[in-house]
């Protein structure tokens, strides 16, 4: 039974609308989820469907033309009715976001030292020897090679992968107890990839942070988080253990995702593609989002949007006709 003091964020009916000269784009649907304490769980969903808009609206990081409605609680307060100097305090201290790219966090002119240092020194109130210390005991254990060295280097004497790391170093200084990455890898080369990922894990278990890993690709997922959410058109669609959601995929969504995933001994001709498009934001179908590309849709599911509902422990997808699981399968023959 999960009890109130394991829950460290929690979004209730949770919605973000942009405003636009053609009119409202629907970002993100009446969310709802929870994260717990030190938990890694994967937000995964194509390009646009509002994965990185939900989280950059917790950070108060949203474009001037978008709104949010509902809750998003973090230890039961709701960041998003916060005032701008109270967010600031949370932010950077209690939750840290780290992008696909880590220019974005940095100082092109400010050395990698005080770029570290400087939010100790204000979070925390260390001293500039200490702030330094404890700077450059992370850059060891995000494994930058020769640390004392690269402390006194700016952003661009380092390459993409060392400057990820000094990222990941930076938003775990504070050791925020929610750290969310949105496509952390997506810039760099594979091994490098799998090195920032382990690095995630490692450092994320160690300090009990949770970790909310914001994905385009279900195929990583594995070993990289507890639980899955998926989106489609700004609505979570399935939401599962990782384990149960490849065995069991139960929206017809998800089951094409898993179908989509390449596997090494696939001919790149025989990858199955999702026919169609995402729908306009702007114009969201009465129903499911997904009804207009699914392979499964029947009378009810152009109707209205099927509510997210609990299929097994733990597992719930948004659908009419979800895919029966394994176990029914094998009982009926
Ligand atoms: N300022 C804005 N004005 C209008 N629409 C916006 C604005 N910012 C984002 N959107 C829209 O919100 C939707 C969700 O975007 P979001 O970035 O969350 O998608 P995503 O799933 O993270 O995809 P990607 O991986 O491509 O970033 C997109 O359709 C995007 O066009």
């Amino acid at each position: 039974m999960l009890q109130e003091k394991d829950i460290l964020l929690e979004l209730n009916d949770y919605s973000i609308t942009f405003a636009t000269p053609d009119g409202e784009v629907k970002a993100v649907s009446n969310m709802n989820l929870t994260v717990r304490r030190g938990e890694r769980v994967a937000i995964v969903g194509e390009s646009g469907s509002g994965k990185s808009q939900t989280f950059l609206g917790i950070m108060g990081l949203l474009a001037k033309n978008g709104a949010t409605t509902g809750q998003a609680l973090l230890e039961g307060k709701d960041v998003l009715s916060l005032k701008p100097r109270e967010l600031d305090q949370i932010r950077g201290k209690d939750m840290a976001m780290v992008f696909q790219d880590p220019m974005t966090a940095l100082n092109p002119s400010l050395k990698i030292s005080r770029q570290l240092t400087e939010q100790l020194e204000v979070h925390r109130g260390l001293t500039a020897r200490a702030a330094s210390d404890a700077a450059l005991d992370m850059l060891k254990r995000v494994g930058i090679p020769d640390p004392t060295r690269r402390f006194h280097l700016y952003p661009h004497e380092l390459s993409g992968g060392m400057r990820q790391r000094i990222v990941i170093a930076m938003a775990l200084l504070t050791k925020p107890k929610l750290l969310i990455a949105d496509e952390p890898t997506t810039a760099l080369d594979v091994t490098i990839q799998a090195q920032i990922l382990d690095l995630f894990n490692d450092l994320t278990a160690e300090m009990n942070t949770a970790l909310v890993m914001i994905t385009h690709d279900l195929g990583v997922v594995a070993g990289l988080a507890d639980r899955v959410a998926v989106m489609y058109a700004g609505r979570i669609v399935e939401e599962a253990p990782v384990d149960e959601l490849f065995d069991n995929p139960a929206h017809p969504y998800t089951a094409a995702l898993h179908a989509s995933i390449p596997r090494p001994d696939q001919d790149v001709d025989d990858l199955v593609v999702i026919p169609g498009r995402p729908p306009n934001l702007q114009h969201l179908p009465k129903g499911c989002n997904f009804s207009p590309r699914c392979s499964q849709v029947q009378n009810d599911c152009i109707d209205r949007p099927p509510p997210l509902e609990t299929l097994a422990p733990r597992h719930c997808a948004a659908c009419y006709h979800p895919f029966p699981r394994r176990e029914e399968l094998l009982n009926h023959g």
